[in-house]
């Protein structure tokens, strides 16, 4: 008991009853710590130890819902006050933020003094005793100073206080900090979502029961609390009202509690705390019996509404209907997240103890690398990874190889264009006299392929920079997924496959430069398409002419461009030539284009599969390790692996641990 108080427990209810007797107006029940346990059936108590150990060790985690008294109220509304008067401590209480994690607290009768602790736990800490009463608000000040910082930031771990001694009701209830619309003293400008997240994590599942703390001098409907459990409980069936601070704001509460505007389910209790004037808990006590007894606004509120031994009847009665017949349930879902916990960590690779295991590792993820890149590379399928489109390696070179063959028809020389025919007229005139005046000169033809090849080399070459690099991504995303656990035997694969595609480019680019020397050098064609196209330019234009056309869309092959007629084809003359030389020029473009489009990708997916599928394949089988240390230091397991597995083990554990105890009560 506090050392504030002078006030003994026993003398405060003795004290109650006394008022009582003198006041002869209908009483309110005095606080009667013997009914209460009285009230508490036996078989609920173990399920209450059941259901806290469950939430100490953070089984709501894992999706399972804990039958739970939530407190929510707006900032400084009384709720820890409540939670004080409940329990007969002094808990952290204030005008600003007080409470900044939520509080779990669990109240517990017992016989006797002797049979009393207090102890408090909070992420690390366990079990931490606090040896007296005096001392639980500054160890809570303390430990949420250690969760949230000493600033006013607030953080949903929880503080677990379970207190034991002779008078409490047997309750567990989490208090959570008071709603605010403004930041004060430094909170974040975001205070107000992250309060209400908090609350919402408690509230919403159906199984909460919420206590909405509500002050008497406020219209409740403004109230954001209201509002915010209004949002999970419509109807109000599962939440109960505690209005506080009745003795500031008497005045018209019998109306407000009676005329329930604001849908409460549950009830209204009103309740009168401890305030700065009053010495003790205790004193508190009293001055509340007087007050509901005495005041003319006040004692007409039915018995059953007011004061705190009835609301923690009220409570313990609640709590009672709600675990009965909530363990199937919890156990239920106890299983199913085991399920889930444990598929999880059939994905997460075993520690390896042995050499043994070590090598049977290492051999088969080589084996699972080598498999995925030849089932993507060489056949296509990528059923292993549907959903990453970068692995869908044979669509994406497909993609790569169309934009090529279009950028080539794309480039080059355009029928239409008066500045080429310019040129070619120049070129004429510097190579007179080589051939008779009317040969078209070979020179001139060769001269021009050659400008042909110069205007599309970079794009040649830049398809085999783009596809051996989205190549080399491929290797090295599959290598990344299969050794993802093995951060040293991944960067080894990883040097080996980088290292093995740059040889292969280098050969490939090489074979392109050969390509363009061959096509630079000699002028060559047996495709009869190259007669076709220059006699279906010539038929369009004559057919043009006969008609009078001015103007024509030519639409050959690849060939497709607008011409008007007299500045594009004239009849006679220079013009005339280097138009007939054009035609020539874009015939024979074609086929050469059709050549590179075809055989450049062709060269360039055979390159990759050769190098991907059997020289990566044949490099990776060759590679060793010299000693049972190198093999070590390959098969050393990433860290986050270890992490993520350990942490599984634990919730396996815990749930396991709490499968068993849930199981045992159903049983029992
Ligand atoms: N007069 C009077 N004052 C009260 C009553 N209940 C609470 N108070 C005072 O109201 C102030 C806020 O009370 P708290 O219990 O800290 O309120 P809270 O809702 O827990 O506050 P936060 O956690 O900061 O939101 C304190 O100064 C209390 O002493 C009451 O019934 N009567």
């Amino acid at each position: 008991m506090s050392k504030q108080s002078e006030l003994t427990m026993n003398d405060s209810i003795n004290n109650m009853l006394v008022v009582s007797s003198v006041s002869n107006v209908n009483p309110i029940e005095s606080y009667d710590p013997e009914a209460l346990r009285n009230s508490f059936h036996s078989e609920i108590r173990p399920i209450l130890d059941v259901l806290d150990k469950l939430r100490t060790q953070g089984i709501t985690e894992e999706n399972v819902n804990i039958p739970t008294i939530v407190v929510v109220g707006d900032q400084s509304s009384g709720k820890s006050s409540v939670l004080e008067s409940l329990a007969g401590i002094t808990l952290p209480r204030g005008q600003g933020i007080a409470t900044r994690v939520p509080l779990i607290l669990r109240l517990q009768s017992c016989l006797s003094e002797q049979d009393s602790k207090i102890l408090m736990e909070y992420e690390n800490v366990k079990e931490m005793r606090i040896n007296s009463e005096d001392d639980i608000e500054a160890a809570i000040n303390a430990a949420t100073d250690d969760l949230a910082g000493s600033n006013k930031n607030i953080r949903n771990t929880p503080i677990s206080l379970h207190i034991r001694k002779p008078d409490a009701p047997d309750l567990t209830m989490v208090d959570l900090p008071g709603i605010t619309r403004v930041p004060v003293h430094g909170q974040p400008e975001n205070i107000y979502e992250q309060v209400r997240d908090m609350i919402m994590h408690y509230i919403k599942p159906e199984e909460s029961i919420i206590l909405n703390v509500l002050p008497a001098e406020v219209d409740f409907s403004t109230c954001e609390s209201i509002r915010l459990s209004q949002t999970v409980d419509k109807k109000g069936v599962r939440t109960l009202a505690v209005v506080t601070k009745v003795d500031k704001a008497p005045e018209g509460l019998f109306e407000k509690v009676t005329s329930d505007a604001v849908s409460i389910g549950l009830g209204y209790v009103c309740v009168r705390n401890r305030t700065p004037a009053d010495d003790s808990i205790a004193v508190a006590r009293c001055r509340e019996l007087e007050l509901f007894n005495d005041h003319p606004d006040l004692r007409n509120i039915d018995r059953s509404m007011v004061g705190i031994p009835t609301l923690a009847r009220r409570l313990v009665k609640i709590q009672s209907d709600m675990v009965r017949g909530c363990l199937p349930r919890i156990r239920d879902q106890i299983h199913e997240a085991l399920q889930k916990r444990r598929q999880e960590m059939s994905n997460v690779p075993r520690s390896i103890d042995s050499v043994n295991e070590a090598v049977a590792v290492f051999l088969r993820l080589q084996n699972e690398m080598l498999n995925m890149l030849t089932q993507v590379v060489r056949d296509g399928d990528f059923s292993l990874v549907p959903d990453d489109c970068t692995l869908h390696y044979t669509a994406r070179l497909h993609e790569e190889f169309t934009k090529f063959a279009e950028d080539l028809g794309k480039s080059g020389l355009r029928l239409s264009q008066p500045s080429q025919t310019d040129e070619i007229r120049q070129m004429f005139s510097e190579h007179q006299g080589v051939a008779l005046p009317d040969f078209l000169p070979h020179t001139v033809l060769h001269q021009l392929v050659k400008k042909q090849i110069d205007s599309i080399t970079q794009t040649c070459i830049f398809l085999v920079d783009r596809v051996f690099k989205y190549a080399a991504e491929v290797v090295l995303h599959v290598q990344s997924l299969i050794f993802e656990a093995y951060p040293h035997l991944r960067d080894r694969h990883h040097k080996l496959a980088i290292q093995v595609l740059n040889e292969t480019k280098t050969t490939t680019v090489e074979f392109v430069e050969r390509m363009l020397a061959k096509e630079r050098t000699v002028i060559f064609t047996t495709n009869a398409s190259y007669l076709d196209t220059i006699a279906k330019i010539n038929s369009a234009v004559e057919k043009a002419r006969r008609s009078n056309q001015a103007y024509i869309e030519l639409d050959v092959g690849p060939i497709r461009e607008g011409l008007i007629l007299n500045e594009a084809v004239p009849a006679t003359g220079w013009h005339r030539e280097a138009w007939e030389m054009k035609v020539r020029i874009a015939a024979y473009s074609k086929i050469m284009h059709e050549r590179l489009a075809d055989e450049i990708p062709l060269e360039i997916r055979y390159a990759l599969q050769r190098t991907i599928v059997n020289r990566l394949q044949e490099l990776t089988m060759m590679q060793a390790f010299s000693s049972p240390e190198e093999l070590g230091t390959l098969m050393q397991q990433d860290s986050k692996i270890i992490g993520r597995r350990v942490r599984l083990q634990q919730r396996i554990d815990t749930l396991e641990k709490s499968l068993m105890l849930v199981s045992g009560m159903i049983a029992a």
